[in-house]
């Protein structure tokens, strides 16, 4: 039986629908990746699962738990550990505070001095919050999130504010906590972050769950596509290739062109280009990847 179980879920915002027809379930062991624009209703939708909003329709089960009902919601904030939201903890709390204060939350929390130990905090325990990098305030928003000992951990853009190192560092505990035996969900604008964690992804957009597989899965339903990269030697018109039939995108950044096709674009291309004497320099052929067909699926280009 799966963890969590969403059919059909809905929630409005005044006269805004957020959240208009969203399903998915998510398996115990699961490291499952919600995907997708900004305000296309990621956060909404896991915080309706967490009982942090009440839904609007449809139905949600956590460990057969309905947050909807009062009884089951207190149980519920038991088994689902929740990151602090950036600016959550006062900047002059101390690490050890933090993680004390947390321990009252819960009726069995486990040993904070432990968790300090796990998330590499040792030196930091009489650090303020505010005086830690964005990196260790990303390690002590995770063991706060586990100080109750749940089965499910919720990380919403957990890695946004952080650079690329300490993003790839991050990615290093959420793979650790999987293997604590916790289920992960996992709210995400980064495809590299979604392809490298996840088992499924869920993409979201305007509320509506638009594709749901593996990394691997959602990249196939797009892999007959072939991406083609070039600097023409002298200026272009565009309408050279985007007359092609074999030719569905032409975009250019800088001076580079970028050409997504089927079939024999390659040579469609190559043809048309060699008639008007323009050579493509630096061209490249490329295999469609998540950031493809997360622009197939919907419309939007994907966070870098
Ligand atoms: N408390 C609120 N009151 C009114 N509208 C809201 C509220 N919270 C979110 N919204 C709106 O609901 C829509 C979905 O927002 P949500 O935060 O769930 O999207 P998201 O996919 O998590 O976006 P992002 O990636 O930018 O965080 C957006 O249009 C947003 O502006």
């Amino acid at each position: 039986m799966p963890l969590i179980e969403v059919s059909n879920l809905r929630k409005e915002y005044r006269n805004h629908v957020a959240v208009q027809d969203v399903s998915f379930s998510v398996e115990e062991g699961e490291i499952f990746g919600i995907l997708g624009p900004n305000g296309a209703g990621k956060t909404t939708a896991v915080e309706c699962i967490e009982g942090m909003r009440k839904r609007d329709g449809g139905e949600i089960s956590v460990m057969g738990l309905d947050p909807l009902k009062d009884k089951d919601l207190a149980e519920l904030r038991e088994s689902i550990g929740i990151q602090l939201q950036q600016s959550e903890l006062p900047p002059k709390m101390k690490v050890w505070e933090a993680l004390e204060l947390y321990s009252t939350f819960y009726r069995d929390p486990v040993d904070w001095r432990e968790l300090i130990k796990d998330w590499g905090l040792s030196g930091k325990a009489d650090t303020a919050y505010g005086s830690l990098s964005g990196g260790q305030q990303q390690r002590l928003s995770i063991a706060l999130a586990l100080v109750g000992k749940p089965r499910i951990a919720v990380f919403d853009e957990l890695t946004t504010a952080l650079d690329p190192h300490a993003r790839r560092e991050t990615w290093k505990l959420i793979e650790k906590v999987r293997e604590q035996d916790v289920t992960v969900l996992l709210v995400t604008h980064f495809m590299e972050e979604a392809e490298r964690l996840c088992d499924r992804i869920a993409i979201i957009e305007s509320g509506r769950v638009v594709a749901l597989d593996t990394p691997s899965g959602l990249v196939s339903r797009v892999d007959e596509q072939q991406i083609i990269r070039f600097k023409p030697s002298v200026p272009m018109d565009d309408e050279l290739l985007t007359s092609l039939p074999e030719v569905s995108s032409v975009t250019r950044s800088k001076s580079q062109v970028t050409v997504v096709g089927k079939g024999n674009v390659v040579y469609a291309v190559i043809s048309v280009l060699a008639r008007n004497q323009i050579v493509a320099n630096e061209l490249r052929l490329e295999q469609a990847s998540l950031d493809d067909a997360f622009v197939a699926l919907t419309g939007s280009k994907p966070a870098n």
